[in-house]
């Protein structure tokens, strides 16, 4: 298998690890030697019969490669979409970028609803101001920040036309689940909502620039109202005591996707801003139901390549309860995806400090790993493969560094160091241990730190997936027989 050229190339220097790990071992018997040389030369041999496999390429009838994203279903914790959009980017790139009209009117969206958070948060801190019952400690807010917001009103009008025109086709909803801050359209993945955005798109055209397909000159386009406010949004987003209301809120970019856009308002206000492979991965849009992508890597684009693929993106459940178990939910899910290759399972690491928006007693990671057990433990699912993606270790990191303490919330954590080094590694011995101790049958631990939003790393680690779970599906087809 040859290595991508965009991998780091590892040079064999004597100080370099992969070169120590790979050295004969010290004061080696002549017997140790011919064992080892004799399973060097097993291993060899099979890893040369798959190569020969994957040369031959995708023969008529050959059957798809399925991978399915699966992650937690609760509102407040997201990462299936990114994922998919990741492969999508690797594979298909012509067809991402004509998706970019789209994506811009998601970030737009993504903005005026941020606004529109901040703006409730300041309605309800004015509310506490005049009460002697207020419960939360609201900073007191001015009459500069009462103009402010009246100035901002006209986004309003943009968020409901953005959301009209996401919900046009009947391919979207608008989801109120009483919190009114989380109000948030939630697509049908299945039905096109990107063609609402796109002038040419609809014509079938595969591969246009994305320049050509929004029509700048659009009057009620709502990048002319973002640009109009923008110098409002800056003032408001830097603004020290709205900080500090968003603080005391516990509205924090975890929470609302599009805050992340706010730092880059210049760029994402601009009149003819079209967005970034990064922008479209940050993008929050919420799926309902499942989106599949089908991709056939072409020659040159990676090592494998000529094996068609399937990718699934199960999105969040709208009738789940909390009291409903991860037991029930995949009793009633499995069924569906028990003929999956291997599962990529994306468990956000960053969490240990949240609790489930929907019950704050439960903590998130705690959730998500009872979700893992389940998984491990399904007899369905015995023979998948799982992939774990111990997932957004940039907001690890980051916290971590700001000086939260990961053994405040798990306590059995101890006195360990608390940097990412420690930290991941502990998480990762934890997924480990549930796989080996519940897994019906022994299975590989497949295990990554990601950051999805990455693009460059994410590509690196999928490449590597994707080579894992195709050699072990050859293998498994008794191919190496
Ligand atoms: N900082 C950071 N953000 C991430 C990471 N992974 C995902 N996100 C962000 O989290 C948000 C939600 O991610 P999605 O991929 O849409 O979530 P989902 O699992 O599809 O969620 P549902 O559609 O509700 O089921 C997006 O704005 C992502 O950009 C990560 O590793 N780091
Ligand atoms: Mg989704």
């Amino acid at each position: 298998m040859g290595i991508n050229s965009e991998m780091p190339q590892i040079s064999a220097d004597s100080d370099d690890p992969l070169t120590r790990a790979m050295a004969p071992p010290p004061n080696e018997s002549i017997q140790e030697r011919d064992a080892r040389i004799h399973r060097e030369r097993e291993a060899k041999r099979v890893s040369d019969e798959i190569d020969e496999e994957l040369r031959k390429g995708c023969k008529k009838g050959t059957k798809p490669v399925k991978i399915l994203l699966l992650g937690q279903y609760f509102i407040s914790v997201r990462m299936k979409t990114t994922t998919l959009k990741n492969f999508q980017l690797m594979n298909s790139v012509t067809a991402f970028h004509t998706e970019k009209p789209s994506w811009r009117a998601v970030i737009q969206y993504n903005v005026v609803r941020s606004v529109r958070i901040i703006v409730e948060a300041m309605t309800d801190a004015q509310a506490s101001n005049h009460s002697s019952e207020s419960v939360l400690d609201y900073p007191q807010l001015t009459a500069e920040h009462q103009t402010l917001k009246m100035r901002l009103s006209p986004l309003v009008q943009i968020e409901e036309s953005l959301i009209r025109k996401l919900t046009l086709s009947g391919a979207a909803e608008y989801l109120n689940d009483g919190r009114n801050y989380a109000k948030e359209v939630t697509v049908n993945s299945t039905l096109g909502w990107k063609n609402a955005f796109s002038r040419l798109v609809r014509d079938g055209r595969e591969s246009v620039e994305s320049d050509l397909l929004i029509d700048w000159d659009d009057p009620n386009d709502p990048g002319v109202v973002l640009n109009a406010c923008a110098d409002d949004i800056k003032r408001l987003w830097h603004d020290p005591v709205i900080q500090r209301l968003l603080d005391v809120r516990k509205l924090r970019v975890e929470e609302v996707a599009g805050f992340s856009f706010l730092d880059a308002l210049d760029r994402v206000t601009s009149p003819r801003y079209i967005p970034t492979d990064d922008d479209i991965l940050r993008a929050r849009l919420k799926t309902l139901g499942v989106t599949e992508y089908r991709f056939t890597p072409a020659p040159g684009q990676h090592s494998i390549h000529d094996f068609p693929w399937r990718v699934y993106d199960v999105g969040g459940q709208r009738s789940l309860h909390l009291h409903t178990t991860y037991k029930c939910f995949l009793a009633a899910w499995v069924p569906f995806f028990d003929d999956m290759n291997a599962i990529i399972f994306l468990a956000p690491i960053s969490c240990f400090d949240q609790a489930l928006a929907e019950d704050p007693s439960v903590n998130r990671l705690e959730d998500s790993v009872l979700l893992w057990k389940s998984i491990v433990q399904n007899p369905l699912l015995k023979a998948t493969n799982l992939v774990l993606f111990l997932n957004k270790c940039d907001i690890l990191k980051a916290k971590l560094a700001s000086g939260i303490k990961l053994s405040e919330y798990i306590v059995s954590y101890g006195s360990r160091p608390n940097d990412f080094e420690s930290a991941s590694h502990y998480l990762k011995k934890k997924f480990a241990g549930i796989l080996k101790e519940h897994s019906l049958e022994p299975r590989p631990f497949y295990c990554h730190f990601t950051s999805v939003i990455d693009t460059y790393s994410t590509k690196l680690i999928l490449i590597n997936v994707q080579d894992t779970i195709l050699r072990a599906n050859l293998k498994k087809s008794s191919l190496m027989a």
